[in-house]
């Protein structure tokens, strides 16, 4: 989870439950409503798996970023401060201190890569929290696959009247997210240590948000059986948000959305607008 908010993260699957493990082995050749056989999902999903067990084994080893010298928040260029006044108010020193974090801690687990540090402003910090003025008031807002607390722990510091929720299965990250929620004094969370698809039962929100967890076939599945039935899915998406959509058609019928809305936020407030998928239930 270094480089690139719009990467896709190979870990967003379920994985096969020994049911389904043995379904597939029973039945190879099955296809599934995506046209993958059975055992090429569930080839997929331990793919997945595993991928996600290395990515946990390795996240804090020294050479991921904690080597170097301990790196230091970057300056605020003046176009950079006029967005962060204007997003967190009077909350930006919480935004500040947070930064702190992503820029030393952060970087020492391996949360983003070194490269990050310079624009970790813009590329991240601002770049989430272009949301916020998008959250209606008072919204129970899900952040699915927080990792660094990217968008959450933004959206939170610039709306406060919102709640949020972190949903992120690797204990370590939810251990970092809770250490520097509690250091900021941050009381509008609540970290939920699962996969999205365990936390179906004790979630129920207006507005689900992620980035770069998973490209939007999987996230779709993945988030809508969070929602409310009035809420929407707001996700963080790179270029390849268009194509992402076509690719999404079969997971968008099933899960009864309406066609999906593209979003550029922060067009004259950001150097590089933030593309969002917007998408709501029929
Ligand atoms: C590439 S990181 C992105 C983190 C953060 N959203 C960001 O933009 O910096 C992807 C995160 O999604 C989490 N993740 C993967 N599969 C998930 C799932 N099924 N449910 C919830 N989180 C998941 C991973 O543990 C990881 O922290």
């Amino acid at each position: 989870m270094t480089d690139q908010p719009e990467q896709n993260s190979p870990f967003p699957h379920a994985g096969g439950t020994l049911d389904a493990a043995k379904a597939a082995e029973q039945n190879p050749d099955v296809e599934d409503k995506e046209g993958r056989t059975d055992a090429e999902s569930l080839r997929e999903d331990r793919a997945e798996e595993q991928a996600l067990q290395a990515e946990e084994a390795h996240a804090d080893e020294p050479g991921l970023g904690g080597d170097g010298p301990q790196q230091q928040r970057p300056e605020l260029t003046p176009a950079e401060r006029a967005a962060a006044e204007k997003l967190f108010g009077d909350r930006l020193e919480m935004a500040e201190k947070f930064v702190d974090h992503l820029c030393s801690t952060g970087i020492e687990h391996g949360l983003l890569g070194p490269r990050e540090v310079p624009r970790m402003w813009s590329r991240h910090v601002l770049n989430c929290a272009v949301l916020g003025p998008e959250l209606p008031a008072d919204a129970e807002v899900a952040d699915v696959g927080s990792g660094a607390g990217l968008p959450g722990i933004a959206l939170a510091i610039a709306r406060p009247d919102v709640d949020v929720m972190l949903i992120e299965p690797m204990e370590r990250r939810v251990q970092w997210m809770d250490t520097v929620t509690k250091d900021l004094g941050l009381d509008n969370v609540r970290l939920i240590r699962a996969r999205a698809e365990e936390a179906v039962d004790e979630v129920m929100a207006d507005v689900v948000t992620a980035r770069a967890v998973s490209a939007l076939k999987k996230l779709i599945p993945l988030t809508v059986p969070l929602l409310a039935d009035e809420g929407e899915l707001m996700l963080l998406k790179g270029r390849s948000a268009e194509a992402e959509i076509d690719a999404a058609s079969k997971a968008i019928s099933k899960h009864k959305l309406q066609r999906p809305e593209v979003l550029q936020l922060g067009e004259g407030l950001l150097e590089e607008p933030t593309t969002v998928v917007r998408c709501r239930r029929r």
